[in-house]
């Protein structure tokens, strides 16, 4: 661990190395692949919140700010120079072209505590956490947080693009005449935004007009996805209840747990909700989709000598992760399936079967997008066609599947997502003292993202 990555009494000023930083660095411990294990110590997100409720005025710097310094109240990282934070938002402003070196100069953070974006859709937090991780295990990183935030309240707006090609010249005009000029060309039609929709560019198609066609093709059913979608609900009533996330989660603007959380959901209930996506028959509604939600998290991840320092104890490992990607566009995959390709790959790299888990986390993007992974894994003609395997990975057991409920019940702040899951599995794994945990994230892009924890 380098000494600049101490905690500090005051804050860091000058982020330089010492002399003992060097020395220290050669003595951190190795596993004998030579690739370092990669803690989860903690994590901190704010609650999630529906959009245009009451995050609608805060911006995803404000809200990430908040789960960084959550994080730096919890692990006492005031003025301390953390080796990297990598964080991303799916819907971001210009202005915050780097938004997660902003959010650390906003933080209390060390101000010399380098930060990149990451964007990978619905897996940017994930993402986030994979890549530190990884160069936590090369030896490039001693500590590091990562993290995601995003709003679909504060959207970034676009003018059109004539009116930005205009304007862009009208702050280069050099004379009033030659503005005047530019500024006779602006159109009543120019003042039209253009609007962000939750939609694939290349199809123009949303993410639930696609999980639709994919429910459609795997015969997912209404009553299956409704009673998914309940059980999600009642599953993270019941993690509140017994105060699972009281060291996960700080209360922001009002709000002390995920807004769209409702107890007395039932399938009976959810089962009188009309469709969203596929048309009059269409099986997905406002119930067993996830809502547009606002929110960020943030995950610390760090070396085992970095956590035995501060005397931190390890909640879990994070082991494996793999990405894949589908085609959508050409290919006749449905957009939400890449997870489906991207956890047998990283099963076959750790040597182990789909059963080998005491906990899968699989995000619930649309409780059919679950259903139709599970459904794809236990279908030998998919294992042999697109998998290339002799016989399929099988069926899990649900009992063990999303156990503090998920996306559907805590909401979807897109580039939060991964955060939270990592914190909630890294937590489960803790408490049940050993085993082992799967992670799965589908993401817009046809991409996925999927990951395992160990203890
Ligand atoms: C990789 C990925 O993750 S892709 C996924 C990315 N995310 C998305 O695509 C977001 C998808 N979700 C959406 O677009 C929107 O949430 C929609 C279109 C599904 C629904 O939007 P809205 O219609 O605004 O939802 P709203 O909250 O009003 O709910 C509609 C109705 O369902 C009801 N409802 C929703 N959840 C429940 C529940 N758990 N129990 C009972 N009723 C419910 C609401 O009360 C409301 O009823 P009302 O019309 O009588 O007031």
């Amino acid at each position: 661990m380098s000494a600049a990555e101490k905690p500090a009494s005051g804050r860091a000023r000058s982020g330089k190395s010492t002399a003992k930083s060097t020395s220290a660095a050669k003595s951190t411990g190795r596993a004998r692949s030579g690739v370092r294990k990669v803690a989860i110590v903690g994590a901190n997100r704010i609650p999630f919140a529906r959009s245009n409720g009451p995050y609608a005025n805060a911006s995803n710097q404000d809200m990430l700010t908040a789960a960084l310094d959550g994080l730096v109240s919890r692990f006492s990282l005031q003025g301390e120079r953390i080796g990297e934070v990598a964080a991303g938002a799916v819907l971001k402003h210009a202005r915050d072209f780097n938004l997660a070196r902003e959010c650390v100069l906003g933080s209390r953070l060390a101000p010399e505590t380098p930060a990149s974006d990451v964007q990978m859709a619905c897996g940017t937090g994930l993402q986030a956490i994979v890549n530190v991780a990884n160069k936590i295990a090369l030896g490039q990183l001693d500590s590091a947080i990562a993290g995601g935030v995003d709003t679909t309240s504060d959207a970034p707006l676009a003018v059109n693009d004539e009116l930005r090609r205009l304007l862009v010249r009208l702050n280069a005009a050099k004379s009033f005449g030659e503005r005047l000029k530019l500024l006779a060309k602006v159109r009543p039609g120019h003042i039209v935004p253009d609007i962000p929709r939750n939609a694939e560019p290349r199809t123009g198609l949303s993410m639930g007009e696609h999980a639709s066609i994919t429910a459609r093709e795997w015969g997912i059913g209404r009553e299956e996805q409704d009673e998914f979608a309940a059980t999600s609900h009642q599953r993270l009533a019941a993690a509140y209840e017994r105060g699972f996330f009281d060291d996960l989660l700080t209360p922001y603007l009002g709000l002390t747990r995920d807004q769209n959380l409702r107890p007395d959901t039932s399938a009976e209930k959810l089962a009188k909700l009309k469709p969203a996506f596929g048309g009059p028959e269409g099986t997905m509604t406002a119930g067993n989709s996830t809502p547009l939600t606002d929110g960020a998290s943030t995950v610390l991840l760090v070396t085992e000598e970095w956590a035995k320092e501060r005397r931190l104890p390890v909640l879990a490992y994070l082991t494996f992760a793999q990405t894949a990607a589908v085609d959508y566009v050409h290919g006749d995959e449905g957009l939400l399936m890449a997870p489906a390709y991207a956890v047998p790959r990283m099963l076959g790299r750790a040597g182990l079967s789909l059963q080998d888990f005491d906990f899968y986390e699989i995000h619930e993007a649309f409780a059919s997008q679950v259903l139709a992974t599970l459904k794809a894994w236990e279908d030998a003609d998919f294992a042999k066609e697109r998998l290339g395997l002799d016989a399929p990975l099988g069926s899990i057991d649900r009992a063990k599947l999303n156990v503090n409920g998920s996306s559907i019940a805590a909401g979807h702040p897109f580039a939060a997502t991964g955060g939270r899951i990592v914190a909630t599995l890294a937590k489960l794994l803790n408490e049940k003292g050993s085993g082992r945990g799967l992670i799965s994230v589908c993401a817009a892009g046809g991409q996925g993202v999927t990951a395992i924890l160990e203890r």
